[in-house]
């Protein structure tokens, strides 16, 4: 074993319990922030994480706790699994225990609403210093339960340097868990926060009754505007052909353990978001990434045409069936066009 000395993991939802789980089962010493006081002693009396990943044993490797500072104090790698909306406010609270050097990997899927920041932009406006830590994201397709049930899943992970990619590549790897790596951070984070549009979109559809013929069409002309946004905020364009990209928008969008795809299909039966969304305790974070898309969208000048819809359906009321006509209404184009 390569890495030495505990990992911390943030975030003890379905993910971060299953990233922790893995790395405990490779033997390394994990220290896993539980945001809920309760569930902390949950996991402790147990060993199951009730809420979010009921069903699984917890490796004795993986101590759960509701401190920060334990968790991040002398810690070289850290993983952040927060739903994006609370990342900010959980890493400035991270702030007075970070070590130098630390490797932080990004384990989050989102854009921030109010500065439309990814998570690693979200580091560079809070560090003091742009080198303090190495910061990696990891993304694709990659249900937490599939992970859990170590069903075959490849995922990837990009950083600033080879080196470090390559490091974290080594440290996630099982037989059951295959982990490329790539130096496309913009991309890989894009990719797998603007998924999770066309996955709502998708679901919609569905919820419609349209058939596979429309899904097709969703997630083909879906990938061509995230890539299209993508690229021009310097994302490599075969990054939307990859893992966190094409790979996770087909997971996502045909899944029927993806949360995003379930609130997409509910609002195309009927149902209204606010209706959806009470009392669930997990996150669907397109809703929230939808309205970043949106106005990131209108910031850089770039064409999204499902992503406007899906944000007129959550956010102005407007039906998903008018949407899909809309959608097949507009002016005719060639399909590479702004490509
Ligand atoms: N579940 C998956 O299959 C999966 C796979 C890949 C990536 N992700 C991404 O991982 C991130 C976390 O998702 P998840 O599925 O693990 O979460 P989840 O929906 O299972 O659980 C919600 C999480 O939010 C935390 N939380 C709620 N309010 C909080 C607050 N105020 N402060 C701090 N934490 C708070 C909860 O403690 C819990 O850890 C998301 O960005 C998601 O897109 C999820
Ligand atoms: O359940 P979802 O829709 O949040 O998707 C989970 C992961 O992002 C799939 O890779």
């Amino acid at each position: 074993m390569e890495h030495s000395g505990p990992i911390g993991v943030l975030g003890a939802g379905a993910w971060g319990t299953t990233l922790a789980q893995l790395l405990a089962e490779k033997g390394y010493p994990v220290d896993l922030w539980v945001y809920e006081e309760d569930l902390c002693g949950i996991i402790r009396e147990t060993r199951v994480n009730e809420y979010y990943l009921p069903g699984f044993v917890l490796s004795e490797n993986l101590v759960p706790h509701n401190d920060l500072e334990s968790v991040v104090k002398d810690h070289d790698l850290l993983v952040m699994v927060v739903p994006s909306h609370v990342y900010r406010q959980v890493a400035g609270r991270m702030l007075p225990y970070l070590k130098p050097g630390a490797m932080v990997v990004n384990a989050t899927k989102g854009i921030e609403n109010e500065t439309l920041l990814t998570m690693s932009g979200i580091w560079k406006e809070i560090l003091p210093d742009q080198d303090f830590i190495h910061e990696l994201s990891l993304s694709g397709p990659s249900f937490a339960r599939e992970v859990s049930q170590k069903i075959p899943t490849a995922v990837t992970v990009a950083g600033d340097t080879i080196e470090a990619a390559q490091y974290v590549q080594r440290i996630f790897s099982t037989d059951y868990f295959r982990v490329y790596t790539s130096l496309d951070k913009v991309g890989v984070e894009l990719a797998g926060a603007l998924k999770n549009v066309i996955a709502v979109a998708a679901g919609a559809c569905d919820g419609l009754g349209f058939g596979l013929n429309s899904r097709a069409a969703l997630i083909t002309r879906g990938l061509a505007e995230i890539s299209r946004l993508g690229v021009k905020m310097g994302a490599h364009p075969l990054t939307f052909a990859g893992l966190a990209g094409m790979g996770d928008l087909v997971l996502t969008c045909t899944g029927d353990l993806s949360r995003n795809r379930s609130v997409g299909m509910q609002l195309g039966q009927g149902k209204k978001l606010k209706e959806i969304l009470e009392g669930t305790r997990t996150v669907a974070e397109g809703v929230k990434t939808t309205r970043s898309a949106y106005f990131l969208a209108r910031r850089m000048e770039v064409e999204m045409p499902i992503t406007e819809r899906v944000y007129q359906v959550l956010y102005e009321d407007k039906d998903p069936r008018t949407a899909v006509q809309e959608l097949m209404g507009r002016d005719l184009k060639h399909e590479l066009e702004h490509a």
